[in-house]
């Protein structure tokens, strides 16, 4: 069976009129399909409104513990609840999990090596059987990056991390996936300032080639090294890309080779 996951990212939640364009989009899938959202944005305006600095490192977030407070509240409430409600309005049976409700995804609190990234969660499993169970209900599960470890400790997975181990795990389940990254470029670009410069496609060659040069940079590193391990593991397909791009079957498709 044919199975999307949709991906948005703290820029399309952050812009009320590119997060309701996405979620008609996602409402009109007509096969199963599962939506992972981000929420960078909001988090790190949030934080600052709090008093206090966030933090990345290569696009992933350091996370000490007021910082998982607010990330929690952030993701696994505000936004997760918000676009839960957004799509019931559309008729999509959705139902919001973050990675502790029925233990939909579990991880591990990142080893400290060269850099301590606090409450920062690994995925270890994701819970393929339980979005299985959902999907043949009709639902559609809507899952944000909060995970948890099973000792009662919540943890902050970067959502690019969350999209692959998803599709990852469903494709080991039996599902034909697609993995849509939705972002607000036609996708990765060889000129960020010119919107004709998509690039149609990638290996992890060229990838590497990009990345030497400079062409590829900050978050799009984690959302490419997460594609490619998506594409090495079983994912029939790998697209990034605006929602105009995903919609007309464009944007960067990457492949093995
Ligand atoms: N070559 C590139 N093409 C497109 N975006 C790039 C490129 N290199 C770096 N980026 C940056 O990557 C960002 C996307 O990563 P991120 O902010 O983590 O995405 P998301 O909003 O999906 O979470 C873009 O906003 C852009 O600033
Ligand atoms: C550990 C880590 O980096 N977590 C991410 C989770 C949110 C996310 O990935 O949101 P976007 O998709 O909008 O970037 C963070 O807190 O920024």
């Amino acid at each position: 069976m044919n199975l999307s996951v949709i991906k948005i990212g703290g820029n399309i939640i952050n812009n009320p009129a590119a997060l309701h364009e996405a979620l008609d989009y996602f409402a009109s899938l007509v096969e199963p399909a599962i939506l992972v959202h981000g929420g960078g944005r909001k988090a790190s305006q949030v934080i600052t409104e709090m008093g206090r600095e966030p933090v990345m490192i290569d696009g992933r977030r350091i996370t000490d513990e007021a910082t998982l407070e607010i990330v929690t509240m952030v993701y696994a409430g505000l936004l997760n609840k918000n676009v839960v409600a957004q799509l019931q309005h559309r008729g999509t049976n959705a139902i919001g999990l973050s990675g502790a409700d029925a233990n939909a995804i579990l991880a591990e609190k990142r080893p400290v090596k060269d850099i301590d990234y606090g409450f920062a969660g690994d995925v270890k499993a994701v819970n393929a059987p339980l979005l299985d169970g959902l999907l043949r209900l009709g639902l559609r599960p809507v899952m944000c990056p909060i995970t948890h470890n099973h000792k009662g400790q919540l943890l902050n997975t970067n959502a690019d991390t969350i999209a692959n181990e998803t599709a990852t795990a469903m494709a080991a389940h039996g599902y034909e996936v697609s993995l849509q990254y939705c972002f607000e470029f036609p996708g990765v670009m060889r000129d960020i300032k010119d919107s004709d410069s998509a690039i149609p496609s990638l290996t992890p060659g060229s990838y590497a080639d990009f990345k030497a040069d400079g062409t590829i940079v900050g978050g799009m590193i984690p959302k490419l090294d997460n594609a490619f391990a998506a594409v090495g593991a079983g994912v029939k397909e790998v697209v990034i890309g605006d929602l105009a791009a995903l919609r007309a079957g464009k944007g960067t498709r990457c492949t093995r080779a």
